[in-house]
């Protein structure tokens, strides 16, 4: 696996704020990149750095092997589509797509016909095909975003960056542009990196996540190894599927302000003491419930439960005052109905809980 694009020892900041603080990364080639990161993480402004609209302060980025810092926008091969299109509303969808080809400073196209031929297999890739002259004000979000992606990937990048290309969308068209995306991505065989804010859009997508915390790269991993080995606590967090207890360990024992718990699960170094266990890994039972060989229990008073169609998510008060949430798929059990201020067991194997030591 080769390294498209990489960073050495990246920072940026704005005034005393560290946007980027040293941060290192190398990206494949041919491959999908989600970039996680909680709002003021530095998403925008990794992506501005890579794409050269900021420079950073220190440190170097490399591009196909060559020095891209301090080379202009346009001349690093690097594609980017704004998260609101930034189309030209006077123009048609096949003129928008033109534009960039047509009027670009290095090589830009001027003979009609090719302008055309190029044009045509772009809108085809995308999906397009018989909107080419409908003015982009007349079209809907999913083919405006397209005609965005269009613009950009008709003037051939080696590496296209997105900055939440889908947060425009409704919720259903949302999902329905994942899937696209991707097929688009593998039919043109360049990187795409795409932030999001979203932790389900990000282990959707990507072939690996990169995480960003306050600067810095938490973690970049597949989907898979990120959900179910969070690199640290605040990994953890963004992620919102885990219950979190800051604590220390003592023995064979996480001991932290709101219960005891017996340790028997991965254990990952870490500077922050902490233990999660994750949502979907918690079964609800009667208080007086006995307790198996190997599980942890809490209680807790149930406050309420949200459906979202594959699973229902239930909310405990614990003792300490923390909510504490359960998931439950429905395809594993049937839905239960809890009562309110009721008190519940909230019950896990040892084993599935991650340590932070
Ligand atoms: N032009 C600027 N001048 C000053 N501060 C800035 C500027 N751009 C970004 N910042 C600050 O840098 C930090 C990182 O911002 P950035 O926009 O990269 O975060 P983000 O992860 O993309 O956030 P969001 O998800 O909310 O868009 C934030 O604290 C932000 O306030």
């Amino acid at each position: 696996m080769s390294a498209a694009l990489q960073l050495m020892n990246v920072s940026k900041s704005y005034g005393d704020l560290k946007a980027l603080d040293r941060v290192e990364l190398a990206l494949p080639d041919d491959a999908y990149i989600s970039l996680l990161g909680p709002s003021g993480s530095g998403k925008t402004t990794l992506l501005r750095v890579i794409a050269g609209f900021e420079e950073p302060e220190q440190g170097a980025i490399l591009f196909g092997g060559k020095r891209i810092d301090g080379i202009a926008p346009h001349n690093r091969g690097i594609g980017f589509v704004f998260q609101n299109f930034a189309l030209f509303p006077h123009l048609s969808v096949s003129e928008n797509i033109a534009f960039g080809l047509v009027n670009r400073e290095l090589n830009p196209v001027t003979d009609a016909a090719s302008v055309k031929a190029r044009v045509r297999d772009i809108i085809s890739l995308v999906g397009l095909t018989g909107l080419e002259d409908r003015a982009v004000t007349q079209i809907s979000g999913g083919q405006r975003q397209r005609v965005a992606l269009a613009r950009t990937l008709v003037t051939e990048p080696k590496m296209v960056l997105l900055d939440e290309p889908l947060g425009a969308l409704d919720a259903n068209l949302r999902s329905r542009m994942r899937t696209e995306l991707r097929a688009i991505r593998e039919r043109c065989g360049v990187t795409f990196l795409h932030v999001t804010g979203s932790e389900s859009e990000a282990l959707a997508m990507g072939d690996t996540v990169l995480v960003l915390d306050r600067g810095h790269i938490a973690q970049s991993a597949h989907s898979d190894l990120l959900y179910n080995r969070p690199a640290s606590p605040a990994v953890a967090r963004f992620l919102n599927c885990y219950n979190l207890f800051s604590g220390s360990v003592a023995g064979d024992v996480f001991v932290s302000p709101t219960g005891r718990f017996a340790l028997g699960g991965f254990r990952q170094p870490a500077s922050q003491p902490a233990y999660a266990i994750r949502y979907d890994r918690v079964d609800i039972r009667e208080q007086n419930a006995p307790v198996l060989q190997g599980e942890v229990r809490l209680e807790g008073n149930f406050v309420a439960s949200e459906y979202s169609g594959a699973a229902i998510n239930s909310f405990f008060a614990l003792d300490d005052g923390r909510v504490f949430e359960v998931e439950t798929h429905l395809s594993r059990s049937a839905p239960q109905t809890y009562v309110e201020k009721g008190r519940y067991a909230l019950v896990w194997k040892r084993e599935d809980a991650l340590v932070f030591a």
